[in-house]
């Protein structure tokens, strides 16, 4: 896939914060599927640092990982379904229920990092990814997320 997930995201669904494209002050952060699982990569800039000299404030790393896992959540609903995004239907959003996150490690400024989804289970509306956030290969946090189909 070579469109982020969030680039099929309704118009009006695309003014996240986080990751809307429509957000010109927003961080529009873009997953991508790999293989099973879910991709972001992104790079905090030093003005999100926090009490650690060098390193991100806590809730740019949760800002990461809600992001990621919902749209995580969308796709993979979507291939629950039996389709890819952008194959007919338009895709199904999810908002964030609930969000656990363990900080491990610092997490670095000024440098790559990846966001990672896994799902664990999928019945009904409900989504429950398993997210990752690492710099350098070593893991700096991990998130727990109860994602829910939006109803209009
Ligand atoms: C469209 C947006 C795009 C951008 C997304 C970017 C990520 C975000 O930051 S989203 C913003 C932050 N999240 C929010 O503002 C969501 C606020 N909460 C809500 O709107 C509602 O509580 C919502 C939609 C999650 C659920 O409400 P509703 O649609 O009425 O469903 P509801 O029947 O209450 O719950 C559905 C199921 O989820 C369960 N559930 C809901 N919340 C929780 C929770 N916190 N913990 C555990 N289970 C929960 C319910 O028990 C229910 O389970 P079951 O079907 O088995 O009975």
């Amino acid at each position: 896939m070579t469109r982020a997930i969030q680039d099929y995201y309704p118009e009006r669904f695309s003014h996240c914060f986080g990751c809307g494209r429509n957000n010109p002050h927003g961080h529009q952060l873009k997953s991508y599927w790999k293989g099973d699982e879910t991709i972001a990569r992104f790079t905090i800039a030093p003005m999100y640092s926090g009490g650690v000299p060098g390193n991100a404030y806590g809730g740019m790393v949760a800002s990461l990982i809600d992001c990621h896992g919902t749209a995580s959540a969308a796709a993979f609903a979507c291939r629950a379904q039996g389709h890819e995004l952008g194959e007919g239907a338009e895709p199904v959003r999810f908002v964030t229920a609930s969000l656990t996150i363990d900080y491990l490690r610092p997490t670095p400024v000024g440098k790559e990092v990846t966001i990672t989804g896994r799902l664990m289970s999928l019945e009904g509306r409900k989504v429950r990814v398993a997210l990752a956030l690492a710099a350098g290969g070593t893991v700096c946090a991990r998130g727990e997320m109860l994602a829910v189909q939006f109803r209009e």
